[in-house]
């Protein structure tokens, strides 16, 4: 178990670490030698250093990595927030299984190892409009299933999610960390109308109204409004951070996970590229909260991680340019004047 308790979770979180500047400084040289002209590389010059400070040196790459996939059940799903029945949460964890999944097919393409983690799901979490979503015990041990996910030996991490009902826990979650109206965090999730927009509006201001007296450190936040595989994705980000590895997060829901711990320490996200900004409206004002730019716009909003598995084709190219061009004294190029 990686976090014996909430203090040890609490402690984890105010105690991260940097990336090394050293080998920061030596991406950079190099960068400043290969055969263009200096930035011209733009955001994929900025990839390379960012690769090279997580992973301590000069020359990062990715021999591995992986896919960390986390579902979960909502029981703020009895308000009709979504446009799908919770009964999906399992049958598309079951596709994932058998193949069928959009991260299928992208995290195949991007070279990722796919781990699928499926958290209680015949056990949704408690209606949050009335009481805490989890125990602390429930909190913790989803906590410990995302860090679980994250081997030591990984280059890059990628992150999604898969739950029924879980837009409505990320605005819950980020309105509880970052203030606003919830009308700024709520939008269609998978798709629901006008009347369902102002029925998960209600529901988030009535769960913000039950839990204002509560504590609202990144623990009580994600325990009271989140849900499990938002926990196990801040256990992953947080245990990610712990072993120096990179991360790429997804969409609005998987960006969510991060906001309650950024609200506590706001260095939490150093370590994360976001692969996108999803169509969720919520998700742009999440990211400039975190002090995120998206890599990419693709008006994707499916979840799963599959715009963090489309943004690894970017990163991988970036890391082509940094590892193998020549520099102008290997080619004999002449260098600016
Ligand atoms: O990643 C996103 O930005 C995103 C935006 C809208 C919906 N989703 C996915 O759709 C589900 C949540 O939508 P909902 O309507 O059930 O709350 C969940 O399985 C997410 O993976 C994901
Ligand atoms: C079919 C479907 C696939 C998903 N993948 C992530 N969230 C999803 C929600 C639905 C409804």
């Amino acid at each position: 178990m990686t976090f014996a308790s909430p203090a040890d979770f609490r402690a984890a979180l105010a105690d991260l670490r940097g990336p090394d500047q050293g080998a920061i400084a030596a991406a950079r040289a190099r960068q400043a030698e290969l055969t263009k002209p200096a930035g011209s590389l733009g955001r994929l010059e900025e990839i390379a250093l960012f690769l090279a400070g997580w992973q301590g040196t000069a020359r990062p790459r990715i021999a591995r990595a992986r896919a960390a996939i986390f579902a979960g059940n909502h029981g703020v799903t009895v308000h009709g927030v979504s446009a799908f029945p919770a009964s999906v949460t399992a049958q598309m964890v079951a596709n994932f299984e058998a193949g069928g999944a959009a991260i299928n097919a992208l995290s195949g393409a991007a070279g990722l190892e796919l781990v699928v983690t499926a958290l209680d799901l015949d056990k949704p979490t408690a209606d949050f409009t009335i009481g805490p979503a989890m125990t602390e015990a429930e909190c913790l041990a989803a906590l410990n299933a995302g860090a679980a996910a994250v081997a030591g030996d990984l280059d890059l991490l990628t992150i999604g999610e898969m739950g029924i009902g879980n837009s409505t826990a990320a605005a819950a979650l980020c309105l509880r960390s970052f203030g606003g109206a919830a009308a700024d965090w709520i939008g269609p999730g998978t798709g629901v109308d006008a009347e369902g927009i102002a029925r998960k509006t209600a529901v988030v201001e009535r769960a913000l109204a039950c839990h204002l007296d509560a504590p609202a450190d990144a623990f009580e936040t994600l325990r009271r409004v989140g849900g499990r595989e938002i926990a196990a994705i801040a256990g992953a980000v947080l245990q990610a951070r712990r072993l120096g590895i990179p991360v790429v997060l997804d969409g609005f829901i998987g960006s969510a996970a991060v906001a309650p711990l950024a609200a506590d320490n706001a260095a939490i996200a150093a370590h994360c590229i976001a692969g996108h900004v999803s169509a969720e409206p919520g998700h742009a004002r999440l990211l400039a909260r975190l002090g995120l730019e998206p890599l990419l716009a693709l008006g994707m909003r499916l979840g799963e991680g599959s715009g963090a598995a489309v943004a690894v084709g970017v990163i991988r190219a970036a890391l082509a340019a940094h590892d193998q061009m020549a520099t102008f004294a290997e080619a004999q190029v002449s260098g600016s004047l």
